[in-house]
This record gives structure tokens, C-alpha cells and sequence, in this order.
């Protein structure tokens, strides 16, 4: 199957929703950290596995155009045959869903900018950066793998996780796809060796380990179940599996839990809070207690949404350095 790099090749086969650039900047969003499956098939088309199919999206202008594989072609290099296939309701309210287009991007920037200047500077370079709604569990299973880790080499990992434990799905220009990995494939008594083998390191145990200890608690839909349970609630859950500390459980809230409060936090942002906000904290170094402080200063300070604004200026931080957060940060303290 033939990469579709662009509508003007199979018109039929693209469909677009109404999406001005000030709502969704797809460039920033989906090299931003927030997801490590989109790849720039060919300039300014992103192309990656949502929803257990493989889409490739465009901008141009205010129109948000896609193309989901699978449907129409016959099957072809070994890759399994065509899915079921799904209608343009369907997929329009997917990706709706995914980019979660009925929060209204632009109201909340002008809002965030009025109550924060640093904000305003900051984010005028960086329009229409909003916050992902992710699976659950490729959310969680993915930011496990973030710790002490950067963009290039998560995104290296995931894709070699996918292609041990995920599903294939088709194959572009010869590239094969594979879903993010189910629950259940990563429970399996040879996971943790298998992810070792793969160059997980450490990492391969919080892995196996919270999958073993999520199938035999919550199960996958108790996962997205904490979609409706209040944030302090989803963290204390997340904070209980292996591998999954205050900054991770924050992520996996914002990112897939519906938790737009939730403010990740590291030592840059600890450091920023303190310097460039003035917060005055409790101690010397990011202690829980210190680490609650600069959530509740950013909530006060942002509002609802504080988290979205966090992943405004956590995206500025990464384009501003071109490199990752955790080693390089600029944005804020410009
Ligand atoms: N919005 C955010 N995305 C992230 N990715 C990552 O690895 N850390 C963060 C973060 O703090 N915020």
C-alpha cells in the first residue's frame, strides 16, 4: 500500500473538518511529546496509528484534512487484510475526539496571556498547541518509558515495543504499522525478558509490572474509567503502579484522563516556578509537598485548563532548544 502524501493525489480518499491553525498547530502537537507515534511522512503530512488504524493527517489553511489505510486496498506485502471499514461519521468524530476540538483553543490562550505576561510572550510564537485526549493505556505505557529518557529514544522504544506486542495493521511503502500493544500482550510471563532483549533497561519491569498489576486490578476499562473520577483519585491510582511517579501519573491525567488541571512537574519547572514566578516554597528541593505548591500556583494562576497551558510552554521549551525539556530549557526564561 501507497503512502498518501496529500489530498490533490486520491482526492476521494482524504476528507477534511473545519480547523483554523490558531485551534491546532499539527506540526507542534504531534512533536511535542505528548504522543510518540506520528513520523513527518513527507513535509507537513503526519502520519501514525490512532485507534488501531493508520492515518495520515495535513493542515492547509482552515481545514484539518485525513486519510485513514486499510479500507480501500487490497492486501498486500504479507500485512493483514483490509479492516472493517469505518464511516466518515465515524472517523470525523475520532479525530475530533483525539484533538479534542470542542475546547475552544483560542478564548483559552487570550485568557491564560491576560492572567500571565511570561505566558504571553511565550506563546505567541506557539499558537494552537492543545492537550491530546490518548488511549489510557498507550498513554501510561508510553510515559513509563519517558523517565530519564528523550523524545528520539522514547519514540525509538515505543516503536520497537509496538512491533514486538502490538498488532500489525498495513504496510506503506513497505513500512509495516503496528497497533500500540494490548494490556493482555504485555502480561505475559516473558514480557519483562522480552523488553529487556529490546533495550528497556529498568524500564522493562515497570512495564511488565504494571501491566500485571493493572490486569489484575482495575482491568483496561477501570483504566478509563478514571476518565470521571476526580484527579486527586486517578493520581493516588497511577501513583500505585510500578514505575509511575508524580510527574508520570500527571502526564497520563492530562493526556488521557480528562484532567486538564493536571500540571506535570520536573526540576525545570520547579526551578522556573521559584525564579521566574516567585513561588515561594516549602523547601529546597521537589518534595511532594513542594511539588502540590506549584500545581496549585499554576491552577491559581492559569485557571481549569492549567495543564493545557503548561503543554503550551512545555512545547515552546522543546522547539526552543530543539532538544528535550528534561536537558535543555529556554523558553521561559527568555
Ligand atoms: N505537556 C507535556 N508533555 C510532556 N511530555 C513529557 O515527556 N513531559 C511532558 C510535560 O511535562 N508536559
Amino acid at each position: 500500500m501507497k503512502l498518501r502524501d496529500a489530498p490533490s493525489a486520491c482526492p476521494s480518499l482524504w476528507r477534511c473538518l473545519p480547523c483554523p491553525p490558531a485551534e491546532l498547530r499539527l506540526d507542534l502537537v504531534l512533536s511535542s511529546g505528548q504522543s510518540f507515534r506520528w513520523w513527518e511522512s513527507s513535509p507537513g503530512a503526519w502520519t501514525g496509528v490512532l485507534g488501531g488504524r493508520v492515518w495520515t493527517l495535513r493542515q492547509d489553511g482552515d481545514r484539518l484534512w485525513y486519510t485513514v489505510y486499510g479500507e480501500e486496498e487490497e492486501e498486500r506485502d504479507g500485512c493483514p487484510a483490509k479492516a472493517a471499514k469505518l464511516d466518515a461519521a465515524e472517523t470525523d468524530r475520532i479525530l475530533r475526539d483525539y484533538f479534542q476540538l470542542d475546547v475552544g483553543l483560542s478564548a483559552l490562550y487570550r485568557a491564560w496571556g491576560a492572567a500571565d505576561p511570561l505566558f504571553h510572550k511565550v506563546a505567541k510564537d506557539f499558537p494552537g498547541v492543545r492537550v491530546l485526549r490518548q488511549d489510557p493505556v498507550e498513554c501510561l505505557f508510553s510515559f513509563i518509558c519517558t523517565s530519564n529518557n528523550h523524545i528520539s529514544r522514547i519514540t525509538a522504544m515505543i516503536e520497537r515495543l509496538c512491533q514486538a506486542f502490538g498488532r500489525r495493521l498495513c504496510c506503506l511503502d513497505s513500512r509495516p504499522f503496528h497497533a500500540f500493544p494490548s494490556l493482555s500482550a504485555l502480561t505475559g510471563a516473558d514480557a519483562e525478558a522480552r523488553l529487556r532483549a529490546l533495550g528497556f533497561g529498568y524500564r522493562a519491569k515497570f512495564v511488565s509490572g504494571s501491566a500485571r498489576a493493572i490486569a489484575d486490578g482495575l482491568g483496561p476499562e477501570g483504566l478509563c474509567q478514571l476518565r470521571t473520577a476526580p484527579y486527586a483519585e486517578a493520581r493516588k491510582v497511577l501513583c500505585a503502579l510500578p514505575g509511575v511517579g508524580a510527574k508520570v501519573a500527571d502526564c497520563v491525567c492530562l493526556l488521557s484522563l480528562d484532567k486538564a488541571e493536571a500540571v506535570p512537574v520536573d526540576t525545570h519547572v520547579w526551578h522556573i516556578a521559584r525564579q521566574r514566578y516567585g513561588v515561594a516554597l516549602s523547601g529546597k528541593s521537589l518534595t511532594p509537598r513542594a511539588y502540590q505548591e506549584i500545581g496549585d500556583f499554576f491552577r491559581g494562576l492559569w485557571g481549569a485548563h492549567a495543564g493545557w497551558a503548561q503543554a503550551v510552554l512545555f512545547c515552546a521549551d522543546l522547539r526552543k532548544g530543539q532538544k528535550p525539556a528534561s536537558s535543555q530549557h529556554q523558553a521561559w526564561e527568555t
